[in-house]
């Protein structure tokens, strides 16, 4: 719809909902001067039932949903070790062990033409699994067979609340907070579920931990290869319901995030069998007979990073990167008030046939450095934001990477990937950009 409307209106234009008003803007210039505006403490706009289970439970608004100094509290303490690229290497060899998890997994329910029944279902425990590792140093047993009906449950109640979260977040704020509808219940069923599973989680972690932490400078040093959790318990900057609610946030934050991404990626070289090669021809040549790809390794990777990136550019995570305005603006030519809602559209600036040749061509190429660089004329660093951009930007990002590229590298050394689905599979927005279809992928051994 908003690459309709871009055509129709331009890169700026108005939508109203009720009495709330929209500004969407597709212009790296006009992206910038948003971003480049941001005070302190950027705003996007409330996940307002989110936000609402959280005032009911009495849990504290965490990092994704706080604002201004509460905000900052939460994530001065994180920042610290999940934004640091050599912090995030120290959990390579832990997410390198859930994908050969996950490898063994894929070998066990592949079918015989290839085809993994649900490939969403394994990715989505990859994501989970990779994550935990990093957050609690803890497996949640997600491949094991039979599988735990606690931890089950638990990817369930995910998916629902998720599913919940997007009806309710298509009803204009000043109406949710009237109307107690069928979805509202969900959602309060199945966070109750899922906050359920992982507070569990970190009081069991915790418990372990209390005699642990004798003194908080030697676990807080930078470079030490302990988990999240016990990293933020020593800093002591949190209390104990605002660090659970901060852990449980990044494990729900990094579950879809991830697995769509991965899937993304594995139907876009299913679909280019040449782009698909040349990205095995990368990894073997740097791999070697080395299995487990670490950060190093990854470093030398470029192609393999520029698939991900490429994917992220036809298929990103949100189609639009929302804020409130700190000041007063001027976008393409429109003075835009200060307090106004802005969103940025990736969707439409990731498509934007001006600056990406063929835009809706695959091509990894685009993102490569000096003359391999093909099919990409801009220049701004506001064109193209899968991560965000300034202090609000993903705090997932150095994680996901990792999580991402070492699983891709696994994949590509095993197997040739053929997408299945019968007709062009698209991303749709249900609060986070999904496929439209089920994603059917096959995986065929190498000959
Ligand atoms: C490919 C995977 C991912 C993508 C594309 C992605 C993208 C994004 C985007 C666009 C934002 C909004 C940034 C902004 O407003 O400037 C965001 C926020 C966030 N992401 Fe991610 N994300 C990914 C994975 C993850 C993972 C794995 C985690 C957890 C470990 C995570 C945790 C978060 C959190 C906590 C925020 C809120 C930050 C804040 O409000 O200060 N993300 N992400």
């Amino acid at each position: 719809m908003t690459e309709r409307r871009k055509q129709k209106y331009g890169p700026i234009y108005k939508e109203k909902m009720g009495n709330f008003t929209i500004i969407v803007v597709s212009d790296a210039d006009d992206a910038q001067k948003v971003l480049r505006a941001e005070g302190k403490y950027p705003n996007r706009s409330p996940i307002v039932p989110l936000i609402e289970y959280r005032k009911k439970r009495n849990l504290p608004m965490g990092v994704m949903l706080s604002k201004d100094e509460e905000w900052k509290k939460f994530r001065t303490v994180m920042d610290k070790k999940m934004m640091r690229p050599h912090e995030v290497s120290c959990y390579a060899d832990r997410i390198n062990d859930v994908g050969d998890d996950l490898l063994q997994r894929l070998k066990r329910c592949r079918r015989d033409d290839g085809i993994i029944p649900d490939i969403e279902k394994e990715v989505t425990k990859y994501a989970a699994e990779s994550i935990a590792t990093v957050l609690f140093e803890k497996r949640l047993g997600m491949f094991n067979e039979p599988i735990d009906p606690k931890v089950e449950d638990f990817y369930e109640s995910i998916t629902k609340l998720l599913l919940a979260t997007n009806e309710l977040t298509a009803v204009p704020p000043f109406i949710f907070k009237y109307i107690f509808t069928k979805n509202w219940k969900k959602l309060v069923k199945w966070s109750d579920k899922a906050f359920q599973f992982a507070d569990d989680i970190v009081e069991e972690k915790r418990k372990g931990l209390e005699k642990k932490i004798a003194s908080a400078d030697d676990i807080t040093r930078s470079g030490d290869r302990i988990d999240f959790l016990s990293y933020v318990i020593a800093t002591g900057k949190l209390n104990r319901s605002e660090a659970n609610v901060a852990m449980i946030e990044l494990l729900f934050a990094g579950m879809d995030t991830a697995t769509s991404t991965i899937l993304w990626t594995l139907y876009n070289l299913g679909k280019n069998p040449q782009v698909q090669d040349k990205l095995r021809n990368e990894v073997r040549s740097v791999m070697k007979d080395c299995r487990e790809p670490d950060a190093n390794l990854l470093e030398k990777m470029p192609y393999l990073r520029s698939c991900v990136r490429e994917t992220l550019r036809l298929q990103p995570i949100v189609f639009a990167l929302p804020r409130i305005t700190d000041r007063d603006l001027v976008l393409s030519g429109y003075k835009v008030p200060a307090q106004s809602f802005v969103l940025i559209g990736s969707y439409i600036m990731g498509r934007d046939e001006s600056v990406f040749t063929n835009p809706q061509q695959y091509m990894p190429e685009r993102w490569l450095r000096g003359s391999d660089r093909q099919g990409y004329q801009s220049e701004s660093r506001f064109q193209y934001l899968p991560f965000g951009f300034g202090p609000r930007m993903c705090l997932g990002k150095r994680v996901a990477e990792m999580e991402i590229q070492s699983l891709m590298a696994k994949l590509i050394l095993d197997y040739e990937i053929k997408t299945m689905n019968p007709t062009e599979n698209t991303p749709v927005n249900r609060l986070l950009m999904a496929p439209k279809d089920k994603m059917q992928i096959a995986l065929h051994d190498l000959v």
